[in-house]
């Protein structure tokens, strides 16, 4: 990545489980992170943050079957970037994590990617092959197997530093593909 080139991952987590993963991602991105809080609103200088982003990474827990309430009001306010299709171009992707192995994730990442096509921006993937032999296991890189968007899993019992290790590898190992692909299209 060119010293110029600047990520933002933009996330939602309301018990801790997600903002793991977002700060593996972001570790290995090189990213900042931009937490949306418990009522749904940005820091302040939060919006001047993603404007001069390169790539945006979402981030939000999957509840219901989607986005958080909270990440979908800070989607809705991107509306005001939107009308001037002021995020047009930059770089998108995203994560998700929830307690079932399935658990909709796909519908969450879905509206990740129908938001950055809201934008005008181009999505990137995990780039990563899943784990998917007999001898695979939890611990492995992507053994959840998405393409589309980051997935990661954690029991409903779980606290956030019981995170599976495979599932922080994955996201680390995915925050260097969106390294990668940012000096890619800064080069
Ligand atoms: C209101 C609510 C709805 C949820 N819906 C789902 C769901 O649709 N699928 C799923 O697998 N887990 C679901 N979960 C479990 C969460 O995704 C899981 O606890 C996750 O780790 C929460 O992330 P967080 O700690 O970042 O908030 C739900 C949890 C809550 C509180």
């Amino acid at each position: 990545m060119t010293s110029s080139s600047k990520i933002v991952v933009v996330y939602h987590s309301g018990y801790g489980h997600t903002q793991k993963v977002a700060e593996a991602v972001a570790e290995s991105a090189r990213a900042s992170l931009l937490k949306i809080d418990a009522e749904g609103n940005l820091p302040e200088a939060g919006w001047e943050q993603l404007a001069a982003a390169d790539m945006i990474v979402f981030g939000s827990p999957t509840y219901m079957g989607t986005v958080s309430w909270q990440f979908k009001k800070f989607a809705d306010a991107s509306s005001k970037p939107w009308f001037r299709q002021a995020w047009k171009n930059k770089l998108f992707a995203g994560f998700t994590n929830s307690a079932t192995m399935n658990g909709d994730k796909h519908s969450t990442l879905h509206y990740f990617m129908t938001l950055a096509m809201q934008h005008s921006g181009l999505w990137v993937g995990t780039g990563l092959m899943p784990n998917n032999s007999k001898a695979a296991t939890r611990d492995d890189i992507n053994y959840v197997g998405s393409f589309a968007g980051l997935m990661t899993v954690s029991p409903s019992d779980a606290s956030p530093e019981e995170m599976v290790a495979g599932d922080i590898a994955t996201a680390k190992a995915f925050g260097g593909r969106l390294l990668e692909t940012a000096a890619h299209f800064a080069g």
